[in-house]
């Protein structure tokens, strides 16, 4: 078994219908944010969140992106209020981006894409047992998107740019402990929510997104060593480069992506 999917011509959005029938589904994602289409609805409150514990483990290569795991024993790494009714724990983080020069997030903003797109995980540990159950249930993730456009070097990404060469083949892992993802955020937490899916396979409808609307500068030197990060294992001949790792737009289906009252 295993994943046989990909972002490739033969493997790519386009074909994953075949294997992922929910992939057609009517709240998949990501989407195309038109900011003036928004609803506004005053009694969504400001996010809450809660990092200072900061209990990553380990940097991954999983074929299909790079992936900080974190300890989600406790109940520390939290994300509350909003459109949220329950505290969800952090999961996991991981990114989206383009080839050299070309955009690669995957929600867009009135048509327009940015240099990358970071994903933080979470999960509904309220009302479901594990991670793996809470990716099945309607309720049951909150990922936190947080558009990556270039310009100047960000701080705190070299922390997880300079570990990339460790997890360059697919399947390798590292330690990477200690690592507080609140560095990564931007200064406002103004956001657009709506509901949809996860973007990868196997694409459930399980997800509360969660969009920042001010984006992170990261220097294209930082995005560049993304890109040195291989699809391919050690053992392997050949030597694909990971990169356009993005799932294009999908139909909104009648949803509306909300604002709180500005
Ligand atoms: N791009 S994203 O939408 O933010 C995104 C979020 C989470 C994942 C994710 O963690 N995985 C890996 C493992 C768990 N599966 C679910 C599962 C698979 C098999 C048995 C139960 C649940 C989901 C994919 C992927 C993508
Ligand atoms: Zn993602």
């Amino acid at each position: 078994t295993g994943d046989h999917w990909g972002y490739g011509i033969e493997d790519g959005p386009s074909v994953w219908h075949k294997t992922y029938p929910i992939a057609q589904g009517n709240r998949q994602s990501p989407i195309d944010i038109v900011p003036h289409q928004a609803s506004c609805d005053p009694s969504l409150g400001p996010i809450v969140l809660n990092y200072d514990h900061c209990t990553s483990m380990n940097i991954a290569n999983n074929g299909h992106s790079v992936i900080v795991e974190f300890d989600d024993t406790d109940d520390r790494v939290v994300i509350q209020g909003g459109p949220l009714d329950n505290p969800y724990k952090l999961k996991q983080f991981h990114f989206h981006w383009g080839g050299k020069g070309c955009h690669g997030s995957e929600h867009t903003v009135a048509g327009n894409s940015y240099a990358s797109e970071l994903h933080l995980v979470h999960w509904n540990a309220v009302k479901y047992g594990t991670f793996e159950e809470a990716a099945t249930a309607p309720d049951g993730l909150a990922v936190l998107g947080i558009f990556l456009e270039t310009g100047d070097d960000h701080r705190w990404l070299n922390m997880i740019t300079d570990a990339l060469y460790m997890v360059k083949f697919k399947g390798s892992v590292t330690d990477f402990e200690g690592f507080n993802p609140m560095c990564l955020l931007p200064s406002s937490l103004d956001y657009w929510t709506y509901l949809g899916s996860l973007t990868t396979p196997p694409l459930y409808e399980s997800v509360v997104w969660i969009i920042l609307r001010e984006p992170i500068m990261v220097s294209e030197k930082q995005l560049s060593k993304f890109r040195m990060l291989l699809l391919t294992e050690e053992e392997e001949d050949q030597r694909i480069h990971m990169e356009n790792n993005f799932r294009p737009p999908q139909p909104l289906n009648g949803r509306k992506f909300i604002l709180p009252e500005v």
